[in-house]
C-alpha cells in the first residue's frame, strides 16, 4: 500500500503492447479464406476495407473511439513465425498446397495503407474509424484482430467517459479486477477506462504496464480480522515530524471517550475489533489512512472508530484521507458521515476534518451515479467494478469491418435492414463545425472529392433517406481519417496514454449537450455528400435484382 489514494504515477510511459496479439488470435475463416484467395489467383487483388458501427452503445448518442495505438503496433509485428505455420498446416486440411505455407511465411503489412480517426474521438455509426487498404488477403488476415482491438477498447473508453460524465469533477476508480472478463479482458478495462476518465485502478499489473495511478482501500476481511484492542501488537507512533513514538492507542481510547456524545451512541456500541483494525491500519499508513466503515454499523460504529483514529493521528501531525462506504443508502449515509466531520472540524478545531474523503462503492453504475446526483450526496470519490468492465448494460460494441473496394471497384453489401447496407468506396470522413465551435454534422465523401471548405455551402444528405437533407457552410472543417502506417512505417505520431485522456475530454466538448445527455439524446447527424449518394444508390440498384412476382 506504498500508494495510497492520496498517491500518483506520472503517466508518461507508452501505452503496453498485451502480447496475446497477435496474427493467430483471429478466427480460422480467415486463414482459410487467405489460402481459398491464394488458390483463385487473388494474390495481386487491392482491397479497401472500413471498420464502423452501426449503433451507439449504452442508448447513447456518441462512442469514443480507442485502441488504436495496439491496431498500429500489431500492423508493425504482423507475421507469422515458424511455429505459426506448423499450427496452421496442422488445423488446415491436408489438400492444402505446402505452396500456401511459403506464401503465408512471405507475409507482413508492408504493403498496407492504414488510416484512422484519432484514438479518444467521439465519433458515431457509420463513419469509418479505421480504413484499411492494400492486398486483399493480407487486409482480410487482419479482420478479427483489428476488431477485437477496436471493440472492447472503445466499449470501456465510452462506458468510463459516460461515468465520468455523471459524475462531474468527483475522483473515479476503478476497481473491476475481480469481476472482468478474464486476465485480458481485465486489463484492458483498466487501460480504457483511464483513457475515458477514470483518475485510476486496483489492479496492479495495469498499473506496471501502462503507468496508470495505481489506488486502494481495504477489505472488510481486514477488519473483521481483529477482535479486540489486545490483538494489537504495535501500539505506539512515531509523530510526522520526528520525536519519541506516542503511545496511539491510548490517545485514540481517549479520543474515542471524548467524541461518543457527538455521535450520539453509547460506547459499548462500537465495536473494539473495527477500532483495533483502524488502529493497526493507521499505524502501517498513517500517510494514507482511509477506513472501509460499512462493516457493523456505519453510523454507530464505523464512522466512530474512524475519526477517533483521525483524531489521533491529526494529533500527532499527519493528514488522514477519509472513509469508503460500501453497503447501504449512500446519498444519505455519505451526507451523515458529512455533518458529523463538520460538526467536529467545528466542535475540536480540527478544519482538516470538514473536509475528509467519502469515497462509495458497492454495484455502482451510471444509473446510481445520476440518482445519488438527484438525492443530493457528499460523496468525493467512486470506486466501480462490475458495471464498468463488463458493460452490464451494453456487453458489445457491434463494430464490423467491411470491403468497400475491390481492384478500383467500389463494393456494396446489401441487406433488407437499410441500416446495414455498406456505404460503398474509397471514402474520407469530414467533421463541419458550426460558428459556435460545436460539431453539427460528420460528411462521408468518395476520396476522389474535394474536401469541404471553409464558408462554403455544402449539401449533406442522408445515406438512406433521399429528404432528409441540409445545406452547412461551415466554419471549421476537420478531416477525420489520418495516414498512421505506411510501407511499413509508423507515419503519425502517437500520443501517450495523457493526449488521448485529454483528446477524449476535448472531443466531449464540442458535441452539443442535448447529444450527450443520457436519456433521450438527440443523434448526431451522420451525412454523405450528393455524388456520393447518388454513387451508393446507383450501386445499390446495380447489385439488387427485379423480383418477379407470380
Ligand atoms: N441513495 C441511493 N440511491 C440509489 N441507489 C443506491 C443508493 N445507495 C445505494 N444504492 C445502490 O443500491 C444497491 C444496494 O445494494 P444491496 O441491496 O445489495 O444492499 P447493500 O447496501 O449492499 O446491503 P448489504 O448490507 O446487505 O451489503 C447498490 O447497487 C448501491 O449502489
Ligand atoms: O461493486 P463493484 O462495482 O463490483 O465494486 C467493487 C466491489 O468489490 C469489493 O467487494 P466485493 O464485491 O468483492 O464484496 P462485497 O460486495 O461483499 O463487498 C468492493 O468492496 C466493492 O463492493
Ligand atoms: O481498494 C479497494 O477499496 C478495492 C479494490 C478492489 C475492489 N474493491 C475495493
Ligand atoms: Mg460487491
Amino acid at each position: 500500500m506504498s500508494r495510497q489514494l492520496n498517491g500518483s504515477v506520472t503517466p508518461e510511459k507508452r501505452l503496453g503492447q498485451n502480447s496475446i496479439v497477435q496474427p493467430l488470435l483471429t478466427d480460422l475463416y480467415q486463414i482459410t479464406m487467405a489460402y481459398a484467395y491464394w488458390k483463385s489467383g487473388k494474390i495481386q487483388d487491392h482491397a479497401v476495407f472500413d471498420l464502423f458501427f452501426r449503433k451507439n452503445p449504452f442508448q447513447g448518442e456518441f462512442t469514443i473511439f480507442a485502441g488504436l495505438e495496439e491496431c498500429v503496433k500489431f500492423l508493425d509485428k504482423f507475421s507469422y513465425s515458424k511455429s505459426d505455420i506448423d499450427y496452421i498446416r496442422q488445423i488446415l486440411p491436408p489438400t492444402v498446397e505446402e505452396e500456401f505455407y511459403k506464401y503465408l511465411g512471405t507475409l507482413d503489412a508492408r504493403g498496407v495503407s492504414f488510416y484512422a480517426v484519432k484514438e479518444g474521438s467521439v465519433v458515431f455509426p457509420r463513419i469509418p474509424l479505421l480504413r484499411v487498404e492494400g492486398p486483399l488477403i493480407v487486409v482480410q488476415l487482419l479482420e478479427t484482430t483489428l476488431l477485437n482491438l477496436v471493440n472492447y477498447a472503445s466499449l470501456i473508453a465510452t462506458n468510463a467517459s459516460r461515468y465520468r460524465m455523471a459524475s462531474n469533477k468527483l475522483k473515479l476508480y476503478e476497481f473491476g479486477l475481480r469481476r472482468a472478463q478474464g486476465p485480458d479482458g481485465a486489463l484492458s478495462a483498466s487501460k480504457y477506462s483511464y483513457i475515458g476518465g477514470f483518475d485510476g485502478t486496483s489492479n496492479v499489473l495495469a498499473g506496471k504496464l501502462f503507468n496508470i495511478p495505481v489506488k486502494g482501500t481495504h477489505a472488510h476481511a481486514y477488519v473483521t480480522s481483529f477482535n479486540n484492542l489486545s490483538e494489537l501488537v504495535i501500539k505506539t507512533l512515531e509523530p510526522k515530524t520526528g520525536g519519541k513514538p506516542v503511545d496511539f492507542v491510548a490517545l485514540a481510547i481517549k479520543w474515542r471517550e471524548s467524541i461518543v456524545s457527538v455521535f450520539n451512541v453509547m460506547l459499548s456500541e462500537v465495536n473494539d475489533g473495527e477500532f483495533a483494525a483502524f488502529i493497526s491500519f493507521a499505524i502501517s499508513f498513517p500517510n494514507g489512512y482511509l477506513a472501509l466503515v460499512d462493516t457493523y454499523d456505519v453510523k454507530k460504529s464505523g464512522l466512530v472508530n474512524f475519526s477517533a483514529v483521525a483524531l489521533a493521528l491529526l494529533d500527532l501531525g499527519y493528514e488522514p484521507i477519509g472513509i469508503r462506504l460500501d453497503s447501504g443508502d449512500l446519498a444519505y449515509l455519505s451526507v451523515v458521515a458529512r455533518n458529523l466531520f463538520i460538526k467536529i472540524s467545528e466542535q475540536f478545531k480540527r478544519p482538516q476534518f470538514a473536509n475528509l474523503m467519502i469515497m462509495a462503492s458497492n454495484d455502482i453504475n451510471e444509473e446510481t451515479i445520476l440518482s445519488l446526483n438527484e438525492q443530493g450526496h457528499e460523496i468525493n470519490a467512486f470506486g466501480i467494478g462490475t458495471h464498468l468492465v463488463t458493460c452490464q448494460k451494453q456487453p458489445a460494441l457491434g463494430g464490423v469491418y467491411k470491403m468497400v473496394e475491390i481492384n478500383g471497384h467500389a463494393r456494396i453489401k446489401l441487406s433488407h435492414d437499410v441500416g446495414k447496407v455498406t456505404i460503398p468506396g474509397r471514402k474520407d470522413v469530414y467533421r463541419l463545425y458550426g460558428e459556435n465551435g460545436n460539431a453539427l454534422i460528420d460528411l462521408l465523401q468518395k476520396s476522389s472529392e474535394a474536401p469541404p471548405k471553409v464558408g462554403e455551402k455544402v449539401l449533406c444528405r442522408h445515406p438512406f433517406e433521399e429528404s432528409k437533407r441540409a445545406f452547412v457552410t461551415p466554419s471549421k472543417v476537420e478531416k477525420l481519417l489520418v495516414l498512421y502506417w505506411q510501407n511499413g512505417k509508423i507515419c503519425q505520431p502517437l500520443p501517450n496514454m495523457q493526449e488521448i485522456k485529454e483528446r477524449v475530454v476535448d472531443s466531449l466538448r464540442i458535441l452539443r449537450a442535448d447529444i450527450r445527455r443520457t436519456l433521450n439524446p438527440t443523434p448526431y447527424k451522420v451525412a454523405v455528400s450528393d455524388d456520393l449518394y447518388r454513387y451508393l444508390h446507383d450501386l445499390w440498384l446495380e447489385n439488387a435484382p427485379i423480383g418477379e412476382l407470380a
